[in-house]
C-alpha cells in the first residue's frame, strides 16, 4: 500500500536540498529533478512542500512531463490531515478589513453620535 503523508510532513520538505510537492493527491520528491526542470528550479522551489496541482496543470505540461512524475513518486497525500498554511506574511490588505474593522467603524460612529447628541443638548 502507498505511504500516506500528511500536509505537515510534506511541508517540511521545502528546501533546495530536499523538495517535495503534491500533484493530484500524490507526493513527489523533486530534489534531484530541480536541475533538469526545463521550467527552471525557481518555480519548483516556490512550491516546495505545497500542493502544486493547479500550477502544474496551468502550464499544460506534456505527457512526457507527466510520465516523469512516476520516477519521483514517494507516496500519497493523507487528505484527512490538517492543511498547513503558507509561512509567508500575508499582504497588508488581507489582514485589514474583515470583521474586526467592521466593529471598529461601528465604535467610531457610536462615539460621533454620542458627541453630536451632547452638543445638540447643549444648544
Ligand atoms: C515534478 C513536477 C514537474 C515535472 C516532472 C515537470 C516537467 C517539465 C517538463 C518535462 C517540461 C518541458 C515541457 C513539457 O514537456 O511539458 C516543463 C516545463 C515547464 N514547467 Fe515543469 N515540471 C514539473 C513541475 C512544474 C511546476 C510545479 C511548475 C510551476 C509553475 C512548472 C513550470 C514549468 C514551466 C513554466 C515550464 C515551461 C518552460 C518553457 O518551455 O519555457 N513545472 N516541466
Amino acid at each position: 500500500m502507498a505511504k500516506l503523508l500528511s500536509y505537515k510532513e510534506i511541508a517540511e520538505h521545502n528546501s533546495q536540498d530536499d523538495l517535495w510537492m503534491i500533484i493530484d493527491g500524490k507526493v513527489y520528491d523533486c530534489t534531484k529533478f530541480m536541475d533538469e526542470h526545463p521550467g527552471g528550479e525557481e518555480v519548483l522551489l516556490d512550491l516546495g512542500g505545497q500542493d502544486a496541482t493547479g500550477p502544474f496543470a496551468d502550464i499544460g505540461h506534456s505527457d512526457d512531463a507527466v510520465k516523469m512524475l512516476a520516477d519521483l513518486y514517494v507516496g500519497d497525500l493523507d487528505k484527512e490531515s490538517e492543511p498547513v498554511h503558507k509561512k509567508e506574511v500575508e499582504p497588508a490588505s488581507a489582514t485589514t478589513g474583515g470583521e474586526g474593522s467592521g466593529v471598529f467603524v461601528i465604535a467610531i460612529l457610536a462615539v460621533l453620535a454620542a458627541v453630536l447628541f451632547y452638543f445638540m443638548n447643549q444648544a
